[in-house]
């Protein structure tokens, strides 16, 4: 096994990464997959979401093994890693991570330190998500260096024209200077509330303006309350509301992230033929 790093961001806070790296990652482990979820948010809402409703109180996390990488100290196979009941491990984030920053700032080779501690653990897994925090400081650069893809969450309600802009400028610096594989999985749609127009002509909008160059997936996820009620159950859509349209939602961008990746593999194999 050799993990796909996905990266889900956004430099907009509230847009949905968090749900959707952690209904991703759960419906990626429902067809079968090993996947690992990352939280590179020291707000630590991804690790509350999965049930760990005090984070701070997590004593090995991201910002430990991180620590390790920069201090070159050796790492335990799969520290700090937890198992979630829904099939897929965590790494955990909490406050401590925001420290992380300023110690990045006098590390040597400072963009890569997340991918260099990913690089020990890519073989126990298929997919790796990292769920990023709402800025584009040295840690979500980490995340884009570490990353194979990107998926960008976008909320309906507003025009992101602007914070998109920034995100794929910071993605091209991210592609010149570091990580030239990097690509572009797609736009998602989040919060969609089907009554109003508005997501319709945002939609629109995206395709209009962008569609020629990246993707936006043909799942929409639905704005729903019960997509809300989550992060305190501490378990997935999938099992809060199996039936609901948020979870049917996440099903279907499951299968859409699964195909770009077998098309990538035969895209790759006709290449080499
Ligand atoms: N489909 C949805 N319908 C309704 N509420 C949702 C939906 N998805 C997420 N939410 C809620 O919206 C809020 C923001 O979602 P989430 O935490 O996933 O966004 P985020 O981009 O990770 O935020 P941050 O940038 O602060 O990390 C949360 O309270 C979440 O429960």
């Amino acid at each position: 096994m050799n993990a796909k790093v996905i990266a889900i961001a956004m430099q907009k806070g509230g847009v949905g990464k968090t749900t959707t790296c952690a209904n991703l990652g759960i419906g990626l482990a429902q067809e079968g997959k090993k996947v690992l979820i990352v939280d590179s948010d020291p707000q630590g809402s991804l690790s509350i979401s999965l049930g760990h409703a005090q984070p701070d109180n997590i004593p090995t996390t991201l910002a430990t093994v991180m620590g390790k990488v920069i201090t070159d100290t050796p790492l335990e196979h799969k520290e700090g890693i937890l198992s979630h009941p829904e099939g897929v491990d965590l790494l955990p984030a909490n406050i401590e991570l925001s420290g992380m920053e300023v110690s990045l700032i006098n590390a040597m080779s400072r963009e890569t330190i997340l991918k260099q501690y990913l690089d020990t653990v890519k073989k126990d897994y298929q997919y790796i998500l990292l769920d990023t925090q709402p800025s584009l400081g040295m840690l979500t650069v980490n995340a884009l260096a570490a990353a194979d893809s990107v998926i960008i969450p976008v909320q309906a309600q507003y025009l992101p024209a602007k914070g998109l802009e920034q995100l794929l400028q910071t993605i091209n610096k991210v592609r010149k200077q570091i990580n030239p594989k990097l690509t572009i999985d797609g736009i998602l749609l989040t919060m969609v509330d089907n009554r109003t127009n508005f997501a319709k002509d945002i939609s629109t909008l995206l395709r209009d303006t962008y569609g020629g160059k990246i993707k936006v997936f043909a799942t929409d996820i639905p704005h729903s309350v019960r997509a809300a009620e989550i992060s305190a159950e501490g378990k997935s859509i999938f099992a809060h509301d199996p039936k609901g349209k948020v979870a049917e939602s996440y099903r279907e961008l499951t299968k859409e992230v699964l195909k770009i990746e077998k098309l990538r593999q035969k895209h790759k194999s006709d290449i080499g033929r």
